[in-house]
């Protein structure tokens, strides 16, 4: 049987599916035109959230059994056509909940305190200028999660330590059946209106497409910032472009953007990306790393080989 791996994913999948008897290739970040020339040997396809895995690239696939995601969300891939072409698809739910979290709070203090900022106006002006950055404290504000799945209740869990009021929306859960004594369940207006630090821990789907737009960010609290660590859809940028250069909002500090998804690829690690939002300070980006800590892919990694063994009944 051959496994075709396609993105960094931790060793102990490349070594397991050896000694389970795959033969093991791996091709980093092709585009989509580019898997689905290569696509057509492989019994299993193991991948994060890059390409999108579309009718062309299913077609292709003629001996595909499974596509192993060893990420959340499947937003990336045409579920219903694979499920159509008898493909099963094993999501990794949880495993970066850690790794996400941990870096949502990083990015509310560093928007908090300008530490990006600082550090530019050190090592890349030469200047040493302790008065420009006073900053925020997390301590008192209030959190809004909206998304209280394992994610959202693990930067719950980090933000009470902070000491912060911890709001979160999620449409699943009701207040009288939130068990989390530190938390509040509320509805989705409220935490708009009551947040100072608003993060989304949602999938994208049509229903959490811009869900953050013009309206929200109109009755956003003064200076409130945003943190996108889910899917770069779910806020939208044109209106985060406004909020932040009108000065409504303080910032945002996002781990995706809308534009990102079928950008991978070229054959290269270093993609070419651009957008209106370089241009403000107060917007921090990074390329979609919240998963990316060995603790998360290595976990993640050996769910993907149970879920393989699942599968081909091995
Ligand atoms: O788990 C998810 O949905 C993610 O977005 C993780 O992305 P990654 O696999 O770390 O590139």
């Amino acid at each position: 049987m051959k496994a075709l791996i396609i993105d960094q994913m931790s060793n102990i999948i490349d070594e397991e599916l050896k000694k389970l008897g795959f033969e093991v290739d791996k091709v980093l970040l092709p585009t989509g035109e580019k898997l689905a020339e290569i696509i057509e040997p492989y019994d299993l396809l193991v991948m994060r959230v890059d390409p999108f895995i579309n009718k062309e690239i299913i077609d292709a696939a003629k001996n595909l059994k499974a596509i192993m995601v060893g990420a959340v969300g499947t937003n990336h891939i045409d579920l219903e056509y694979a499920k159509e072409k008898g493909i099963a698809i094993h999501n990794s739910p949880g495993l970066n909940a850690n790794a996400v979290a941990e870096l949502v709070i990083l990015k509310a203090l560093d928007l908090y305190r300008n530490s990006v900022q600082a550090n530019n106006e050190v090592k890349y002006k030469n200047i040493w200028n302790k008065y420009r950055w006073i900053g925020r404290e997390l301590r008192n504000k209030t959190m809004g999660i909206i998304g209280f799945g394992a994610i959202g209740r693990r930067v719950a869990e980090i933000a009470n330590v902070f000491h912060m009021d911890i709001v979160a929306y999620d449409p699943f859960i009701k207040p009288e059946d939130n068990k989390i004594d530190y938390v509040k369940i509320v509805d989705f207006d409220e935490l708009i209106k009551v947040s100072d630090v608003v993060t989304l821990h949602v999938p994208l789907t049509p229903d959490t497409k811009d869900m953050i737009s013009d309206k929200e960010m109109e009755a956003m609290k003064e200076g409130a910032v945003i943190i996108n660590c889910a899917r770069g859809g779910v806020v939208n940028e044109e209106a985060l472009y406004k909020y932040i250069k009108n000065g409504k909002l303080g910032g945002a500090n996002l781990d995706t953007l809308a534009d990102e998804l079928g950008t991978g690829g070229l054959d290269t690690q270093d993609v070419h990306i651009e957008s209106p939002l370089f241009e403000l300070d107060r917007v921090y980006i990074s390329p979609h790393v919240g998963g990316s800590t060995h603790d998360a892919q290595d976990d993640i990694g050996r769910l993907v080989i149970e879920n393989v063994k699942k599968v081909f009944n091995l």
